[in-house]
């Protein structure tokens, strides 16, 4: 079919989503991080579909001037300028919950990696070292998980900690004080004095951006883990590095970084930090929910009805 809407895909797609794009649109590629290249082909699209990688700031859309729709596989929508999007009518999409079992599956599990060393101590053995007394671990059971933005993530994470016997306290100022049973909610301030693991899922706003810096990091327990699978820039990356030098604070388990992709950072040559490069929403499933919610919903906003195949 000829003059079919094109949809641009800039950062990678499952496969079950791209094949739900189906044939009443004509599907291109190309790599959002290259940003010449995303720049030329962003001229003739009229949706655009990215993850995290891609930027989508005002010089994309001054180059996209038949774009209707963006979809944002994912949750956060820091990459996206939404206010300018809308300025100019043209929809935003994105897929709220279909990553947050894994994002919150991600965080369990660099909590758990963090509190017994299992990436240094894998790192030793893999040369040749068997060092078992000074990978010497804590128990979660008994301690206190603070989560500072009790929304889908930090709720599902709050749950799943709750059966390792961990006690949570939470900071999140825009529940109204109505926290979910279990779950004591206290000012920043207190929590970071009486957490022993501290675990960020907030969104990356203008308020969030270094909320947790010097004073921050220096209020914490001396015994205290710090995970972040949020967003980089919440955590100041320089004063986090300065914390565990010192000894401040005693282990970070960072998924997110100020600047992506980071394949360089002095954190990065810390035995006390456990880092992966944005894996939080990294599953088959969280994949082919996140990239099938967008196609469906920017489709929907295309042609004012569902995707092909799908019920009307
Ligand atoms: N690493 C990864 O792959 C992934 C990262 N994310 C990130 O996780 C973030 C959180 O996701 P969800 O839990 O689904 O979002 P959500 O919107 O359900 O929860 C965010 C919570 O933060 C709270 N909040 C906002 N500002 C705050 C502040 N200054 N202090 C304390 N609390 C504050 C809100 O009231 C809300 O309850 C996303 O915005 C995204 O950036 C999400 C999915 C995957
Ligand atoms: O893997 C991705 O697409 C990024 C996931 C994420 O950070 C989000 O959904 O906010």
């Amino acid at each position: 079919m000829n003059n079919r809407p094109i949809v641009l895909v800039a950062d990678p797609l499952s496969p079950v989503a791209l094949a739900r794009l189906g044939s009443d649109v004509e599907v291109r590629h190309c790599d959002g991080t290259d940003r010449p290249a995303l720049l030329a082909a962003a001229g003739s699209a009229d949706v655009l579909l990215v993850r995290s990688a891609t930027r989508v700031d005002a010089e994309v859309l001054d180059a996209a001037p038949r774009l209707r729709v963006i979809g944002r596989a994912g949750v956060g929508l820091d990459n996206v300028d939404v206010e300018n999007a809308a300025l100019r009518g043209i929809a935003v999409v994105n897929a709220p919950t279909a990553n947050v079992v894994s994002a919150a599956e991600m965080t369990c599990a660099l909590i758990l990696a963090s509190a017994r060393h299992l990436l240094p101590a894998g790192t030793a053995l893999r040369q040749g070292r068997w060092e078992r007394s000074r990978f010497t671990g804590v128990e979660l059971s008994g301690k206190t998980l603070g989560v500072i933005g009790l929304g889908r993530i930090g709720t599902l994470v709050a749950e799943r900690m709750a059966a390792f016997g961990m006690d949570i306290v939470a900071h999140d100022p825009y529940l109204g004080g109505v926290s979910p049973s279990g779950v004591e909610l206290l000012p920043l301030e207190e929590l970071l004095r009486r957490a022993d693991v501290i675990t960020v899922h907030l969104p990356r706003t203008a308020e969030t951006v270094g909320l947790i810096g010097r004073a921050e990091l220096a209020a914490m327990k001396p015994t205290a883990l710090l995970v972040n699978v949020a967003r980089g820039g919440i955590v100041d990356e320089q004063a986090l590095h300065g914390a565990l030098v010192s000894g401040q604070i005693a282990g970070a388990a960072l998924d997110v970084y100020g600047e992506e992709p980071c394949t360089g950072s002095p954190l990065f040559e810390l035995d006390n930090v456990t880092p992966t490069p944005h894996l939080g929403a990294s599953t088959s499933e969280a994949q082919d929910r996140a990239g099938v919610t967008v196609v469906e919903a920017a489709l929907q906003a295309l042609f004012d009805r569902p995707a092909d195949g799908l019920a009307a």
